[in-house]
């Protein structure tokens, strides 16, 4: 089938590595921003890895040109609305749109009017479009605890009015998930669900950090997994859920190969897999592409892939009573499909 229309869920999609080269011109004209290049095809170079890309810490430099041009009130309202409008023409039902408020702040706003405005740009999408978003405030791994703490802070004071939760994300070698359990420990205090990084770019230790000792009822990726047998039978029992991101994980070299990707092998032991885009604009993808992937390379069915959808409907971080709508909503619409 056609799998664009296919109804589906994006829960781990970065903000700010998802806006498109047309926008960012768009917002550099709009404000006077110097980019080294206004030809979109050239500027898509600058904001998209190559295949040669080595490592996270190489992917995580395509985000510079973004940054700068979403600093302001209206840039950020304008990235949040268009990102619903891109999604809903995957046929998104839900999306959880994540993004680390300090990276915002270069011009002088607060964290707060940060997260505002793109509550408010989310909030005009999902009237205009039929998908429901949410957001996730990241707490940024080479910032200080006393950062994150602010970001915890923030979460708790938008909780329900739009945010759904907590993440750590960025140079995951670098710096290892217990730096910031003070900031987690909070977020737990608060009942703030939390998602974190872990298990792309260094190995399983992390994802037992993450889960055991910062609370994570998620994890992005989690590709490591695999290297301790143990550790898959604790995320199986916590009934942790796993946030993949196939061509991401080829891209950051998290996976040798699309070969090696454990998808398809966490998916028949038993654990809650979702796949998600991670961004973009950086990886070149959209959700349609990733769920073709897993027809394509990992043999799933559609029946698998409605099981995969409804695997990150248990795992959205949404309340109740949006999640039984939204549950209405994709039963009836893969009813439609003959699914
Ligand atoms: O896959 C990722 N792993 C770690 N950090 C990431 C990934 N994708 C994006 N980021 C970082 C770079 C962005 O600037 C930041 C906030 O979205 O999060
Ligand atoms: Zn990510």
């Amino acid at each position: 089938m056609n799998l664009q229309l296919f109804p589906k869920i994006d829960l781990h999609y970065h903000l700010d590595g998802s806006v498109s080269p047309v926008t960012l011109i768009e917002i550099a004209l709009q404000e006077n921003i110097q980019l080294p290049t206004m030809n979109v095809d050239k500027l898509r170079e600058y904001v998209q890895v190559e295949e040669e890309c080595r490592n996270l810490a190489e992917y995580l430099t395509k985000f510079e040109i973004s940054k700068k041009c979403m600093q302001s009130p209206r840039a950020l309202k304008q990235v949040a609305y268009k990102a619903i409008e891109d999604v809903s023409k995957q046929n998104v039902r839900y999306i959880e749109v994540r993004f680390a408020p300090y990276l915002h702040t270069e011009q002088g706003l607060r964290i707060d009017e940060v997260v505002s405005n793109v509550l408010s740009g989310l909030k005009e999408g999902e009237n205009d479009f039929a998908t429901m978003a949410r957001a996730i405030l990241i707490c940024m791994r080479n910032d200080s605890v006393e950062k994150n703490i602010e970001i915890i802070e923030v979460a708790a004071k938008f909780l329900d009015k739009g945010v759904v939760g907590v993440d750590l994300a960025g140079d995951e070698a670098n710096f290892p998930p217990d730096l910031n359990k003070d900031a987690f420990n909070l977020a737990k205090k608060y009942n703030i669900p939390i998602t974190i990084h872990a298990g792309e770019a260094a190995g399983s230790e992390n994802i037992y950090d993450a889960v055991v000792n910062l609370g994570a009822k998620r994890i992005g990726h989690g590709i490591r997994l695999k290297e301790d047998p143990h550790l898959v039978e604790l995320i199986k029992e916590k009934k942790i859920t796993l946030e993949l991101c196939p061509t991401s994980n080829v891209q950051t070299k998290a996976v040798d190969s699309w070969e090696s990707h454990p998808i398809k092998y966490y998916f028949d032991k038993g654990i809650l897999v979702t796949v998600n885009t991670d961004n973009t604009t950086v990886s070149n993808t959209n959700i349609t592409n990733e769920y073709r992937i897993l027809v394509e390379r990992y043999g799933f069915i559609l029946d698998e892939l409605k099981e995969i959808t409804f695997n990150s409907l248990n795992a959205a971080f949404i309340n109740n009573n949006d999640k039984q709508k939204l549950k209405k909503i994709l039963e009836k619409e893969y009813k439609i499909i003959g699914l």
